[in-house]
Formats: structure tokens, sequence, C-alpha cells
């Protein structure tokens, strides 16, 4: 479905002696099979919307090669664009036409006829929950309902793989939950291949089959979310003792099975691999030694976890405001060449 070697895209800023080169895009590699649902999780900054853009042949590579549904985004790139769904992340911008216009339009735009574009539009806004909204201006939408009709632009023409440039990035927590849903349906009900960017830890969490970290516009890693956090961290163990007499027998027992020992007052952490396995003994040994526990608290790793171990910094931080560019008019010129 997608597959990517050594794919650099190098941007020049500045004039004169602020001429600066910026390799948003420094030799990535992506595989991604038929009907995965694979999260591009990375910071701010990191290239994900650049390599995006690399494969739905916005942007021509610097270097390197990218074949998407077996065509090269180079050198078939009509071919690609026919066959695949784009929402940018600002999503489109709309006229002052009515929601289902818009859409059998934009159907058309790919070469479908207008009775194959409606009967398509209306079954999109009900796997949508759009149902009632044909005739509404998009401007009078909330925030979900626009994002779910990006989504529909982005299906009228049935593509089986689909690209998201992050899909829920502005969106109340309620309304990020409900599209959720939708893109999970995407491929369990429509069989599509998905490949989202995000920011959002937890929304690459729940999503994806398989997640690709890039940060500085490097691939850092590439499994499941699982096996992620299973190579890196270990739980996090915390231990709050009843005494401050029994921190330090706390720590040498905890120790003893623990990387990254810390102890703050009366709370002794440290992060343990397999903790369920080793707590049993832990928690005999400390009683042998009279060391009365308040709580004991064991926390699975998280993928900011595993961020911070690969790339020393939190994800965290990046989880702002996102601005889109000119992404509507990028949709549209998909649509056009697609045709
Ligand atoms: N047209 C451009 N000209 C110059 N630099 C650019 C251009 N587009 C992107 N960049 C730079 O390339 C790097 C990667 O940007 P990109 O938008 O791909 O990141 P991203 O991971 O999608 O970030 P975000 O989550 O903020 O959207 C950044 O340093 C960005 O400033």
């Amino acid at each position: 479905m997608i597959r990517a070697r050594g794919l650099v895209q190098t941007f020049h800023t500045g004039k004169g002696k602020k001429k600066r080169e910026v390799r948003a895009v420094d030799g990535v590699d992506l595989d991604v099979a038929e009907g995965e649902v694979v999260g591009f999780l990375g910071p701010n900054g990191a290239g994900k919307t650049t390599t995006l853009r690399m494969l739905t042949t916005l942007l021509r590579p610097s270097a390197g090669t990218a074949t998407v549904n077996g065509y090269d985004v180079v050198a078939d790139s009509v071919m690609v664009r026919r066959s695949i769904g784009y929402v940018s992340q600002a999503g489109g911008t709309f006229s002052q036409a009515q929601a289902g216009d818009e859409v059998v339009d934009h159907g058309m735009l790919y070469g479908m006829s207008r009775k194959d574009a409606i009967s398509r539009g209306h079954e999109l806004f009900a796997q949508l929950q759009l149902d009632g909204l044909w005739e509404r201006m998009p401007k009078n939408m909330s925030g979900g309902q626009k994002r779910r009709l990006d989504i529909v632009m982005g299906l009228i023409h049935d593509p089986t793989l689909v690209f998201l440039d992050e899909p829920t990035t502005g969106l109340d927590p309620q309304a990020r939950a409900n599209l959720w849903d939708h893109i999970a349906k995407l491929r369990t009900e429509r069989g599509a291949t998905v490949f989202l960017t995000t920011h959002y830890l937890d929304e690459a969490d729940a999503l994806s089959d398989r997640i690709i970290i890039i940060d500085n516009g490097t691939i850092v890693a590439a499994d499941t979310a699982s096996n992620l956090k299973a190579q890196v961290s270990g739980d996090l163990v915390s231990l709050q003792v009843a005494d401050d007499t029994h921190v330090a027998v706390a720590s040498s027992k905890l120790g003893a099975i623990a990387t990254d020992l810390d102890a703050d007052g009366r709370l002794v952490r440290g992060r343990v691999r397999g903790a369920g396995r080793e707590i049993p003994g832990l928690l005999r040994a400390l009683d042998a030694d009279g060391v009365v526990l308040d709580s004991i608290e064991i926390v699975k790793p998280t993928l900011d976890d595993v961020f911070l171990t690969l790339t020393g910094r939190s994800l965290r931080d990046a989880e702002a405001e996102q601005s889109g560019g000119d992404s509507a008019a990028e949709s549209l010129e998909l649509a056009k060449e697609g045709a």
C-alpha cells in the first residue's frame, strides 16, 4: 500500500546571510500494509505533514522514492491521487453552498457521475452521523460535524487508502471520541487502509494497529503500541512507606529489581520490567524487613514514556494549536488532478 525509501524534503528559507536549509524530512523509510491503521506520531515540526504531502503527491521529494497503491508518487502522481483519499489538517474551506452539493461537486471532480455522487454522498452522510444535514451550509455546522464532512469529502470516490492529517485537532473530547469511532469503522466496515498523523498520544494508542514515531525528520520507532511500551521502560512502581525510617530499606529492596530509582519523602519509585511477576517477591522482602506500606501503585508505561526514552523529550508539550496553511486549496487540487 505504502512503501517509501530514503524520503527527503529540504526547504530553503530566508535570504542573503539568513539563508538556511531545513531538512524537514531526512531519510524516511515507511511500509504500510493493506488494511492497516497506522498512526504517524511526532511532536510539532517533526516532519509529519511534510511526509504526508510527499506521499499524497503535493510535494515532490528532494530525494528518495515512494510508491502508494503501487504507483510511484512522482512518475504516476495522477494515479496515486485517483486512488487515495486525503483529509488535510485544516479540512476544506467551503463555499456558501449546501453541504450535500459540495460533496456531490467534489465527487464529480473525481470523475463520478452526479447520480453516483449523490447516492454515495447520502450513504456516507448516514455512516458519519450527518443525517439531516445535507442541506445545511457547512459554516452552520459544529466543529465535529465539519470534520466529519471533511472525511465524507475524502471518501466520496471510495478510496482504499485514506490519509488523515491530524483528524481531531481542535475538537472537544466528546467530538474526538466520536470521530475515533468513525475512523475505526473505516477499516472494519469499509476495509480501508488508514494512515493518520497525530500528536495526540491517546489517539495514536486508541486507533492504530501500528505506530510510527518521527522526530526531527527521522523515524525513531515503528511497532505496535504494546511492543513499543514493552521494549522501552518497564512499569512504574511507586511505594508510599508508612514511616520515614523505612525509606532506605524500601529503596534498597526496590532498587534490586528496578531501574531509574528515585525517592522523594516517603515515596520511592522505580521502573520494573514485568512488574506483575516481581511484585509478590518484593512485598515478601519488604514484609520480612518490617517495612509497612501506605500504598503501592503500578502504572503501565505510556507512549510518552516511550518517546521520552527514545528522544529525551516529552511529547506532551506538543499538544498545541495547529494551523493548516492552504490545505483546502490542496484538497481541491488533488480532486481536480485525480479526475
Ligand atoms: N514550506 C516550508 N518552508 C520552510 N520550512 C518548512 C515548510 N514546511 C515545513 N517546514 C519546516 O519543516 C519542519 C517539518 O514541518 P511539518 O509541518 O512537516 O511538521 P509536523 O510534524 O507536521 O508538525 P505539526 O504537528 O506542527 O503539523 C518544520 O521545522 C517546519 O517549520
